[in-house]
């Protein structure tokens, strides 16, 4: 079965330095998918091999069956591939409705940027329900904790109606209550959505992820499901392996 998203043979250097090398990985419609792997892996940098921002020294993209590599960003953007940063990108002024509805002019001819609405468009309104921001719709952005900015920035994505979402460590920083909430919401999203989440968070993939990518060196270096990536010796070896490493390290 061809996936909506295949990325083969994927080489990307920097000055010299091999960030990924020969990836194979694949997303079919539908899926919720988890990449997980230490600092450095890569994982970071094949999103932005997805989404155009950096170019692979070799190896293709598909999406839908079109090449993506050597296409512009919002190209990308406008075929339907959406993406969250590990930094946020809300303008903190504006209330939460008004970002939504900033975000959803993407695909609104620009004359209905210029009429003047009493109420926000259906999408939107859609969109507040499902990330649960509904109460906080005429709130400044600039005001929302840490995991309800992350919930706008998911929504904001929603509202340009991207086929595929990619989000990288969503969950970083957030309360355990807050990680339960997003976990839910991403649940959610998937199911009108294929998704693909870079995130370390243990605890959190045992409780939301099916299956998993462990990238590792720029490598694939298995997948499976949680129980199986986490009985695999290579997974344990790299990241208790390394967590060793660092305690003899420390202990010199
Ligand atoms: N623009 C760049 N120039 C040079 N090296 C880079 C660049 N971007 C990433 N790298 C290097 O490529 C490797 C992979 O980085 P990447 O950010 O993709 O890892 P990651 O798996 O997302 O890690 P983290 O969990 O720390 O975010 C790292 O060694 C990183 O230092």
């Amino acid at each position: 079965m061809t996936g909506l998203l295949e990325v083969r043979g994927l080489n990307v250097v920097f000055d010299g330095f091999r960030a990924v090398t020969d990836l194979d990985f694949s997303v079919a419609a539908g899926e919720l998918r988890f990449v997980i792997g230490p600092n450095g892996a890569g994982k970071t940098t094949l999103i932005d091999v997805i989404t155009g921002r950096t170019r692979p020294a070799s190896g293709s993209v598909r999406f839908d069956g079109h090449e993506l590599v050597g296409q512009r960003e919002h190209r990308i953007v406008r075929m339907g591939i959406g993406r969250t940063f590990q930094t946020s990108v809300v303008f903190e002024e504006l209330t939460v409705g008004e970002n939504l509805d900033l975000a959803a002019q993407f695909r609104r001819p620009l004359v209905s940027l210029l009429r003047r609405r009493r109420a926000y468009p259906d999408d939107v309104v859609a969109v507040l329900d499902t990330t649960g921001l509904g109460e906080l719709v005429d709130q400044p952005a600039g005001v929302l904790s840490h995991g309800q900015r992350q919930w706008l920035e998911i929504g904001m994505l929603m509202v340009q109606q991207p086929r595929l979402l990619l989000l990288d460590e969503p969950v970083a920083g957030m309360s355990r209550e807050e990680r339960e909430r997003t976990g839910v919401l991403l649940r959610e999203v998937a199911q009108t959505h294929t998704v693909v989440v870079v995130e370390h968070d243990m605890e959190f993939l045992r409780r939301f992820a099916t299956v998993v990518t462990v990238l590792h060196e720029g490598r694939l270096l298995c997948q499976g499901t949680v129980a199986e990536v986490q009985a695999d010796p290579r997974v344990q070896e790299v990241y208790l392996g390394r967590a060793r490493k660092e305690a003899v390290d420390v202990d010199g």
